[in-house]
């Protein structure tokens, strides 16, 4: 990822833990993410995910531990935090019978904008969200993707330098996601910081560069999306696709030190190579295919399928 050197970290959880009536919903959990990073917040039903996100966007106080949003205590700077973010719900809320320019007025109002600066901004965020011909359309008419968008609209209309969306694709048909997606990518480009909630990693594994994952009030993991797909790999497996075939590949591999396993994969000439953690060095990989006139096509770390890594992560069972 791309940060600023010794950037402030834009949302800083340090051992939060939030009961509801004896019920800990959340058990001592700490995270950060990082400006203008696009990061998942995954957990399967009832993880935690939309308790800690009303308690970043000042809905709810935090019964333990510190959080800071832009360096500020949601305890006690609610105003400050407001003003910088954008919390996209779950659920769109009434409003139905409005059309979506005054939807979008509405809000803008009580943002405090005047007239002539509401229309600029109802023309822009119609614009970046893909919306300029349904600017007189009635909200209820609309499709779930299409109101869905309108309620993106809604939370950039006070341009906040936060995004905070619960589910933003559940419900969505494929190709609405995908839309969504992009308008989320550009958001990103444009400098903005999206904290997205989801309980389906695969939906952001293409779009996030970070993800905290989260189960039953406890965080199993916080980094990279990379990081996620490789870690806890007891043993560094690589893939290699040669050419052609190679004689005597599997056996003159296997002498080498630090090489305890190559299976061929479903793919033609396609081997999975299995480094002991110790002792893995690719470099003599790659040097004994060139020794044995072999070509290499490509070789790349074999990552985890991600609907494993997420199930190693979590618990089954409904809470
Ligand atoms: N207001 C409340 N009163 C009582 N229990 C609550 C309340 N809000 C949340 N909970 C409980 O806290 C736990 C975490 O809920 P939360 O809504 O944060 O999870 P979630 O990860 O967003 O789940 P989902 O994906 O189903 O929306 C759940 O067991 C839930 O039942």
């Amino acid at each position: 990822m791309n940060h600023p050197i010794n950037s402030q970290p834009v949302i800083d959880i340090q051992n939060v833990s939030h009961s509801f009536k004896g019920h800990r919903a959340l058990q001592g959990i700490s995270f950060q993410v990082q400006p203008q990073s696009l990061h998942g917040f995954v957990g399967p039903n009832g993880a935690g995910k939309t308790t800690t996100l009303k308690i970043i966007c000042t809905l709810l106080r935090p019964q333990g531990g510190k959080v800071e949003v832009f360096g500020h205590d949601v305890r006690s700077s609610v105003k400050e935090i407001r003003k910088r973010i954008g919390f996209m719900p779950d659920h769109f809320s009434t409003y139905r019978q409005m059309t979506v320019f005054e939807y979008l007025d509405f809000f803008g109002a009580a943002y405090g904008l005047g007239l002539e600066q509401r229309n600029q901004v109802i023309n822009d965020v119609l614009t970046l969200t893909d919306m300029d011909g349904r600017k007189d359309s009635l909200i209820s008419g609309l499709s779930r993707g299409m109101q869905q968008r309108v309620s993106l609209a809604r939370v950039l209309v006070n341009d906040p330098d936060l995004l905070l969306l619960d589910e933003p694709a559940s419900g969505l048909d494929p190709r609405a996601r995908i839309e969504l997606m992009e308008i989320l990518q550009e958001l990103k480009r444009m400098g903005k910081t999206i904290f997205i909630s989801s309980h389906i990693l695969s939906e952001l594994a293409e779009l996030c560069d970070s993800v905290t994952i989260i189960d039953r009030g406890l965080v199993k993991y916080s980094g990279t999306m990379d990081g996620l797909l490789t870690h806890e790999q007891e043993h560094p497996i690589y893939k290699v696709m040669l050419e052609s075939e190679v004689a005597g590949l599997s056996d003159s591999l296997l002498a080498e030190p630090g090489i305890m396993k190559v299976e061929p994969t479903e793919k033609l000439h396609e081997f999975r190579i299995t480094f002991d953690a110790s002792l893995t060095n690719t470099g003599i990989l790659l040097s004994k295919i060139i020794e044995l006139n072999g070509t290499i096509h490509s070789f790349q770390r074999d990552k985890k399928h991600l609907n494993q890594a997420f199930l190693d992560l979590t618990e089954q069972g409904v809470r």
